[in-house]
């Protein structure tokens, strides 16, 4: 089964007097482990499908499965569930809180959490070193620089150890050498954590990264680029659940891509989770952009 199916999405919002489909008849999935680029121009749905994708909002009809679970039909209770338990956000503007250090923006996200002050401290410097950040914890967002301070966001969004990493243009305001740093980053997040990652961009060079990129024009997606066997080359891979290969947008993967070889699994928390397993995201994690 994959993490994520997604039938016949649309998504209509009301402007004025008229209506606008941001999403039209989505058909979409994305497998445990895979890293899904969604890449379109403006205004053609790339952030209303990923708000869909992290129970940020609900499609106008259609179903987003999760889990086996309809996003599009869980209560608001249940949906801030799936939400804690299972994504971290990163946004374009990192949305890091300015008067907090970089430390405690990380802690934010372990608030709602019963986690002592001791493990909380423990776990946001170990996410932060994760970045490559131990020796800047003690600053606050404007004494560091954009790359600095989109590596504290995915810190952040990291320390619940959540399943689903969803990060909507993470690169759109750095610069050419700090976007590669970023991406590379995430990359390597996604390989050394078997993630899943799903990040939005208009910037080919950003969703060329990724073995498989959903093209969005309209409100309508189509599949680019399905690269499984570069999926399946990480380092901590996860079990296909996804078998029954991706169907985007009437799209299916090919024979030769179906067939590519079986690894191994490890499991998602191996990296050690303190008790109390994930947290909700704080207020300005979580907020559409
Ligand atoms: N809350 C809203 N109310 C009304 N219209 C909306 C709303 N959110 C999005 N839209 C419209 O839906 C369409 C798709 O918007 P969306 O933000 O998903 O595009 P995008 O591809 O992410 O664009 P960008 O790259 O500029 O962020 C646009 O026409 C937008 O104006």
């Amino acid at each position: 089964m994959a993490m994520y199916a997604l039938t016949e999405v649309t998504k209509r919002f009301t402007k004025g007097r008229k209506e606008v489909r941001a999403l039209d008849g989505v058909d979409l999935t994305v497998a445990d482990g895979d890293w899904l680029a969604i890449q379109g121009p403006t205004g053609h749905g790339k952030t209303t499908l990923l708000q869909l994708l992290g129970a940020l909002d609900r499609p106008s009809s259609g179903s987003v499965l999760f889990d086996g679970d309809d996003l599009a039909r869980l209560s608001e209770r249940r949906l801030a569930g799936v939400r804690a338990r299972s994504f971290g956000f990163v946004f374009q503007f990192f949305n890091l809180i300015p008067t907090l250090t970089a430390q405690e923006n990380v802690e934010t996200a372990l608030v709602p959490l019963k986690v002592s002050a001791a493990s909380r401290r423990e776990r946001a410097g170990r996410a932060l070193a994760d970045v490559g950040l131990a020796d800047r914890s003690g600053h606050l967002p404007a004494e560091l620089s954009g790359g600095q301070q989109q590596r504290v966001a995915i810190a952040r969004a990291l320390v619940t150890e959540p399943a689903v990493l969803l990060a909507d243009e993470p690169t759109g305001n750095l610069d050419e050498d700090t976007r590669d740093e970023i991406i590379a980053l995430l990359e390597g997040l996604w390989k050394d954590r078997g993630l899943t990652l799903i990040t939005v961009t208009h910037d080919s060079t950003v969703a060329r990264r990724a073995p498989r990129i959903a093209w969005i024009s309209k409100g309508k997606v189509s599949l680019r680029k399905d690269d499984r066997r570069a999926a399946r080359s990480r380092a901590v891979t996860t079990e296909p659940k996804d078998a029954d290969s991706a169907a985007v947008g009437g799209a299916v993967a090919t024979a030769e891509q179906s067939a590519a070889p079986v690894t191994t699994t490890e499991p998602r928390d191996a990296g050690g989770t303190a008790p109390g397993g994930r947290v909700a995201l704080p207020e300005e994690a979580t907020a559409a952009e």
